[in-house]
């Protein structure tokens, strides 16, 4: 018989490896970031650990034996979702592994614009000493969190400890820890105009694509910031241009675009009211062990038991 195939398209530190070879060692195991390393390798691999950009171009529309694709990221929207799903592959993400470091980023872009940090930032370039307008608090405030799953659980959790309140969209409208209150998405428009941040955290679904857009704008308080680090198409970046270029809105926070890398002629760059970050609220030093070890490994260890992987399973029908 021959040897079952794993390709991880990815540079893992020798100790990470070792994990996954300690796992499975009678498997073939092919890992490395440069295309060269895997691309011929990827029709008879069994599991690929992988980031959609590389894997797409190459590999499992042929007539691979590919039975389960470990997502590198948490959002799957760029995936081959009807063709993974006719092929029985089952697909899994790496949600939960942003959690930690994207409630951060969500936070560090609220208490900036917030407290003017980034108009500080922009005067201390040219040594100017100026009080920009009354800057605001964060206490007290109310923040609606849109896709109440793992980044946004921990974002309701730290805008506890800041005394906000906290309402949650999400599927089910079951009550969850650190929310005040939760809603399903046909709640969305009802509650917008009590928000004074709004921050996306939804996967870019069949559901959530243009969720905002010119009438969500409108709903929502003219003192209101908008975050987010979901998916740009999430998004109509042309009304959220003009919603902040008229001032409907305060402010927003953006880390996803409709088109990455954002273009030089966008119009956000040059927006005082922004602050932008190139897709970067989800990296840290932990990324590859959290992946590994708390979603890879289990799952591998699932799938060799029970034939199936366990978790962060894709739900074709939603798409997430
Ligand atoms: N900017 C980045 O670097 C970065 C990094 C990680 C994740 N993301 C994005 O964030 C998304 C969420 O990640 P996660 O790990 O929290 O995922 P998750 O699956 O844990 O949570 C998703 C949440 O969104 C909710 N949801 C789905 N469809 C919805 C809809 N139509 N209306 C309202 N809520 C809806 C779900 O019920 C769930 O609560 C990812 O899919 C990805 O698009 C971005
Ligand atoms: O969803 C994620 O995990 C991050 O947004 C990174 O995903 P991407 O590289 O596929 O955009």
């Amino acid at each position: 018989m021959s040897q079952r195939k794993l390709v991880i398209t990815q540079n893992l530190d020798q100790g990470l490896y070792e994990k996954v070879k300690e796992t499975v060692p009678d498997w073939n195991i092919i890992a490395g970031k440069e295309s060269s390393v895997w691309k011929d390798h990827l029709n008879d691999a069994e599991i690929i650990v992988g980031w959609k950009k590389e894997v797409k171009p190459y590999g499992i529309d042929r007539d691979s034996k590919l039975k389960w694709l470990q997502s590198w990221s948490a959002g799957v929207d760029r995936f081959p979702l009807e063709q993974l799903n006719a092929k029985n592959i089952f697909l899994t993400t790496a949600s939960g592994v942003h959690a930690y470091p994207i409630s951060e980023t969500i936070f560090a872009l609220m208490l900036g614009l917030t407290r003017k940090i980034h108009t500080y930032v922009r005067n201390q370039q040219s040594k100017t000493w100026h009080h920009a307008h009354l800057s605001l608090e964060m206490h007290g405030k109310t923040v609606g969190i849109i896709g109440a799953g793992a980044i946004g659980k921990e974002t309701a959790k730290i805008a506890k400890a800041f005394g906000m309140k906290v309402i949650g969209i999400r599927h089910s409208d079951i009550s969850e820890e650190s929310f005040d209150e939760m809603y399903t998405t046909d709640h969305l428009n009802s509650i917008l105009p009590q928000c004074d941040y709004v921050v996306v955290t939804t996967p870019l679904t069949d559901g959530t694509y243009h969720l905002f857009g010119k009438k969500q704008f409108q709903l929502m308080k003219e003192s209101a910031f908008f975050i987010n680090i979901g998916r740009g198409e999430i998004v109509v970046e042309e009304d959220l241009v003009h919603a902040l270029e008229t001032d409907s809105i305060a402010g927003a926070g953006l880390d996803v675009f409709e088109k990455e890398p954002l273009s030089e002629q966008s119009p956000l760059w040059n927006l005082e009211n922004v602050i932008i970050t190139p897709h970067t609220a989800g990296s840290t030093e932990h990324y590859d062990a959290r992946v590994i070890e708390d979603i890879f490994i289990p799952n591998l260890k699932h799938y060799l038991q029970e034939g199936v992987p366990k978790i962060n399973l894709v739900d074709f029908k939603k798409g997430y």
